[in-house]
């Protein structure tokens, strides 16, 4: 474990009470609706907001009821939602304070500047910039502080998709090497950033642990909100180029996704429970070319006639939402065996 807290706090009527501990590496997504407290928490860990109660990274003690560490003594790097640059300084100057302040190298300092595209800022005032850009400078400075832990409060909500793609893929790295708090509502951002999950809900830690396992649960986070979806990690397979459509692989099923070209990688797909149909049989004669041997596990009625099915597949979790009509008429239940269905195009 790399940070570990038990703390509370109040804010006017709300209260903060969260118990939780951080892996070693890895992006944690912060999760919670609005007004769940996660900017009050990510406040608390970096010292700028008091709190009762204990915060520890690794074995050094950042607050217990003896003692608090200020906030500029925490190895903290910290975005906050609404960035607060320093307007008599250029942006140049921004990341200069942040640079001098870890002692920085000039290699480091290159390498956030091109990651962060900032270069052609470098001389202007912050009072000018957009908020994407803002954004950029603020990511930017959180980076060159060199901080044992990293914590971003919806960094990229500014940002054009095109950014936003490659940040994440900044971010993902950073995550390699360090523990990254990272709050988000986007589900993409979830999806692929996420390795663990912390749950907020109403000021306390609803739910923490392996992302994958967290969503797959029928009372999940994503479920709760109706937008149900699980992460399956797949292998590469390879490229069919005829029909533009990468193969990767669960377990022995084969999967096929459209792509513009093949990717070396081990893909991450979201699947979503609304694109998953439920088959007793497998079908032969249908368009659906993802057709997954699956074991129901178990089932939650949503209301409304609708229903969540939690299916074992290849060792990994997969959920699909169907009609109660459905369920009856399958006679789903725990143990049943069937087969799982995806479009291929609900995988892009
Ligand atoms: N200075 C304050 N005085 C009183 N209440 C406050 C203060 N700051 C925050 N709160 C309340 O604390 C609760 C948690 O706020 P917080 O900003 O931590 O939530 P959040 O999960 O980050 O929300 P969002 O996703 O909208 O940013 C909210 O009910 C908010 O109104």
């Amino acid at each position: 474990m790399s940070l570990q807290v038990d703390l509370a706090l109040e804010r006017g009527d709300f209260r903060l009470s969260v118990n939780g501990a951080l892996p070693e590496r890895g992006v944690t997504i912060l999760f919670g609706v609005s007004g769940a407290g996660k900017s009050s928490l990510l406040k608390a860990i970096a010292g700028l907001q008091p709190c009762r109660g204990l915060i520890r990274f690794d074995d050094r003690v950042w607050q217990d009821e003896h003692q608090a560490l200020p906030a500029h003594r925490r190895p903290v790097g910290l975005m906050l939602q609404r960035p607060t640059l320093f307007p008599h300084l250029d942006v140049a100057g921004n990341l200069r304070f942040a640079a001098r302040r870890s002692g920085a190298t000039d290699g480091r300092w290159r390498e956030v500047v091109a990651l962060t595209e900032l270069q052609p800022l470098m001389e202007r005032g912050v009072a000018g910039l957009s908020g994407g850009e803002a954004q950029r400078v603020a990511l930017a400075r959180a980076l060159l502080t060199e901080p044992d832990l990293l914590m971003l409060d919806e960094p990229l909500s500014a940002l054009d998709a095109e950014r936003r793609q490659a940040l994440m893929a900044v971010i993902a790295r950073v995550g390699e090497r360090l523990p990254v708090l990272y709050v988000t509502h986007q589900l993409d951002e979830v999806m692929t950033l996420g390795d663990h999950l912390w749950w907020l809900d109403r000021g306390g830690l609803r739910e923490q642990g392996p992302l994958a396992e967290c969503l797959a649960g029928l009372h999940g986070p994503l479920a709760a909100g109706g937008q149900a979806a699980v992460v399956l990690r797949t292998r590469h397979r390879g490229y069919d180029e005829r029909h533009h459509l990468l193969e990767l692989t669960l377990g022995d099923a084969v999967l096929r996704l459209p792509a513009a070209g093949p990717r070396g990688d081990t893909p991450r797909l979201k699947v979503a429970a609304r694109d998953v149909s439920l088959a007793l049989s497998p079908v032969r004669d249908s368009s659906v070319l993802n057709i997954l041997p699956a074991t129901v596990d178990a089932l939650r009625d949503l209301g409304h006639g609708q229903c969540l099915v939690r299916l074992r597949c290849a060792g990994q979790w997969l959920l699909a939402r169907v009609s109660t009509l459905s369920r009856d008429r399958l006679g789903l239940r725990p143990g049943v065996a069937l087969h799982a269905q995806i479009k291929a195009a609900a995988l892009v």
